[in-house]
């Protein structure tokens, strides 16, 4: 894309933000900010990702996602941004459970690893590609006294990213800019570390998204990354596997599920060295990483977690989609919020087959360095 039609396309994005989502974003999250959105705005945004994300899963219509992987991401995290908040809060990721762990212990813990792994020390300049709401940026900035600058191609996101790291005194250490994954607008070798959680699976190419993490590291530098994979159990000629990686792409915004071995393949192309290459969920852990969206109550480890394992069971899914079915009845709701909770339903089936049969992994850590010469 050119330089000219690529400032066209974050042209209109922001625009379009500003009119379906307001001038006010932060202040307001989950279901309270879906009912305060520009009706007319939201029922155009639902149907941008709709036509998208159509439920058609033959070849034509998975190029046409690739091609246009950028609107097709940008318009799923449109619709789904509240949601995901309501049900999950500001970390967009999965995460592994020790015997008794909180969920909102775990999920941190998630992010302490990887910076751990990426070696990210205080005074470090990193970027976060593909930052959602900024949750594990302010966590890792927490954390490790760096400073880091979230990427992402959703004004939404960013908005709220910036609100969020603004309200925990993080401005200082924090920054969060708009700029597609697939050309990163940054000088070549301005970053110490780079890192990605469960992000670069929205990227048509993983050369592509991998090739620009390599370009703006310094040398010497450091890319963590938790991707999202189909395993090598993974047959694409099997109809049952293929099934679930259509589930895990239609209701996830992702435009192709790639297996581990062409992420493998894809880094080494573009230059790093691999250092760390594990699937965490690979293990025999007691209390699964998908467990939240199992509705298995024997997994439940703590109180204070009950009321989000209730959002993201089962029963709690089918709760909020009737009421949300009923408050488009009613018109409090924009039209098509209902679909967007469907969508998510197929996700959540999608991810757990996924989990149970060990054919897709969330977690797939891969720690690679830029050489030094
Ligand atoms: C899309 C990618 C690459 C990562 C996101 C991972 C997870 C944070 C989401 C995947 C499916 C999502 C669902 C919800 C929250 C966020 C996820 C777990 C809900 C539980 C949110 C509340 C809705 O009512 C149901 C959703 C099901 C799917
Ligand atoms: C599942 S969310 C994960 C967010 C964050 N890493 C976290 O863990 O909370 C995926 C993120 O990737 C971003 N993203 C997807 N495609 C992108 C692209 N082409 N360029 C930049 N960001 C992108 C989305 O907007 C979203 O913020």
């Amino acid at each position: 894309m050119s330089e000219e039609s690529a400032q066209e396309l974050r042209n209109r994005q922001a625009k379009f933000t500003s009119e379906l989502h307001g001038e006010e974003i932060g202040s307001k999250s989950g279901l309270k900010a879906l009912l305060s959105k520009n009706k007319a705005a939201q029922q155009q945004a639902v149907a941008k990702y709709l036509r998208h994300w159509d439920g058609k899963t033959d070849e034509e219509a998975e190029q046409r996602r690739l091609e246009d992987y950028n609107e097709a991401t940008h318009s799923y995290y449109n619709v789904v941004t509240d949601f995901y908040e309501y049900g999950w809060g500001s970390s967009f990721h999965f995460s592994r459970f020790y015997a008794g762990e909180s969920f909102t212990a775990s999920v941190a813990r998630h992010e302490h690893f990887l910076a751990y792994k990426a070696g990210i020390k205080a005074g470090d300049l990193v970027l976060d590609v593909g930052c959602g709401v900024g949750g594990p940026a302010r966590e890792i900035a927490r954390f490790t006294g760096a400073n880091v600058i979230g990427l992402n191609n959703n004004d939404y996101q960013i908005a709220k990213a910036k609100y969020y790291a603004k309200k925990a005194n993080l401005a200082g250490q924090l920054d969060f800019v708009k700029g597609d994954f697939m050309n990163i607008n940054f000088e070549p070798a301005t970053f110490d570390k780079v890192y990605a959680i469960e992000a670069t699976c929205h990227a048509p190419k993983l050369e592509g998204v991998y090739g620009e993490i390599y370009k703006v590291l310094k040398p010497g530098g450091v890319f963590a990354v938790y991707e999202w994979v189909m395993t090598d159990k993974y047959d694409e000629n099997n109809p049952e596997h293929r099934k679930i990686a259509y589930e895990i792409e239609l209701g996830d915004g992702i435009p192709k599920m790639f297996p581990a071995e062409v992420a493998r393949k894809a880094l080494k192309t573009v230059g790093f060295e691999i250092l760390h290459d594990e699937d965490l969920a690979d293990n025999d852990d007691p209390v699964p990483w998908y467990y939240p969206l199992t509705g298995e109550w024997k997994y439940v480890q703590t109180v204070s977690d009950l009321a989000t394992f209730f959002r993201t069971s089962y029963l709690g899914r089918m709760f909020t989609t009737t009421m949300v079915t009923v408050m488009e009845k009613v018109g409090i709701a924009p039209k098509g919020s209902r679909d967007v909770t469907l969508a998510l339903e197929e996700a959540a089936v999608g991810l757990v087959a996924g989990g149970r049969s060990k054919l897709f992994t969330p977690m797939m850590l891969f720690v690679a360095k830029k050489p030094e010469n």
